[in-house]
């Protein structure tokens, strides 16, 4: 609930506080050229991401459920405390179907950031979630919408355990992007990295070949990867750069035909124009001792490519996003 001026329900506002589907809460963030950001109280969930043109840069699914205790399918869902089925807790952990709140006095964004607008969301468990997993935490999620349309989100973690007992979890910031046709996308940056196949019983490979394609079911967790990811949609003539922070992993998903026929929140076809490529910190979870705070990022940006097939030099790709 800050920004650098005012808020209030003006539309114009850079934060608007509103009622999303379901009559659940929301929160808008928008910047003067027009780019903006929605994100749900339920989940701490961003649902959409829209450039100047008002063009949507994250994939929501037609069917997606707003409604508790199934997480919304699409936009950014937040992994914690567990990613996937790692661990003894529900798939993906819990947060991403909790309420969150906002923090009505967050603490101060950091110098020269006078024109983004931002909003700071708090996840503290519950008594019911202590019984699930057992510690006590304080989560700072903060969305930036920065003066380019630049998407940022910070999540800070720590420990408030009163026991003296440390904590371990894995993390992922499951980002659905928005793609015109699966077949002519391409991802630069996780060639020749080793990953853990979901579909092979999380077996250990290496990737190999120029960039990663598509053309059957993928669910890989590429392992320690650059910082810097980049995803090439050709028919859209858009690049879309993933910078992160503290997290080393970058799973990379789309459930094709038959996996998405077998989800109610899916629609048959909607496959082809998804693609989730997740920053994350999976394979060495991370562990924090009472009072220690944990601090992961994700920066997004969506750039105009001219990318012809067979021409791409990954590395130009990415210094051409700085
Ligand atoms: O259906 P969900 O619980 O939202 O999970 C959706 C997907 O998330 C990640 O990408 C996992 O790697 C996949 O194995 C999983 O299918």
């Amino acid at each position: 609930m800050a920004s650098s001026t005012s808020e209030s329900r003006n539309p114009i506002a850079p934060v608007e506080f509103s009622k999303g589907v379901n009559g659940l809460d929301k929160v808008i963030l928008r910047e003067v050229r027009g780019s903006s950001v929605e994100i749900y109280l339920y989940g701490g969930h961003v649902t959409s991401w829209k450039n100047e043109h008002g063009e949507e840069l994250l994939f929501l699914s037609s069917k997606a459920i707003f409604k508790p205790p199934k997480a919304i399918r699409g936009g950014i869902p937040i992994c914690f405390p567990q990613f996937a089925a790692h661990g003894s807790l529900e798939q993906h952990g819990f947060a991403r179907n909790r309420f969150w709140s906002v923090d009505p006095d967050p603490p101060p964004f950091p110098i020269n950031s006078s024109d983004n607008a931002y909003v700071d969301l708090m996840l503290k468990p519950s008594e019911e979630d202590m019984k699930i997993w057992p510690h006590s935490f304080e989560f700072r999620l903060r969305v930036t919408l920065g003066p380019g349309g630049d998407l940022m989100l910070t999540s800070r973690i720590r420990n408030t355990n009163p026991d003296g007992k440390p904590f371990s979890f894995t993390f992922a910031y499951h980002t659905y992007f928005s793609v015109s046709d699966i077949s002519e996308v391409r991802v630069e940056g996780l060639e020749t990295l080793d990953y853990l196949d979901n579909l092979s019983n999380k077996e250990r490979f290496t990737e190999q070949g120029d960039a990663i394609t598509f053309e059957t079911e993928v669910d890989k967790i590429y392992l320690s990867t650059p910082t810097k990811i980049a995803i090439l949609d050709h028919e859209r003539k858009r690049t879309f750069v993933l910078r992160k922070d503290g997290l080393p992993d970058a799973v990379v998903w789309n459930p094709w035909d038959k996996k998405a026929k077998a989800m109610t929140d899916f629609g048959d076809d909607e496959y082809k124009h998804m693609l989730c490529v997740e920053a994350a910190a999976i394979e060495k979870p991370i562990t924090l001792k009472p009072g220690e705070e944990w601090k992961g990022r994700q920066e997004l940006s969506a750039v105009p490519s001219s990318y012809c097939s067979g021409q791409l030099d990954p590395q130009k790709v990415l210094l051409a996003a700085e």
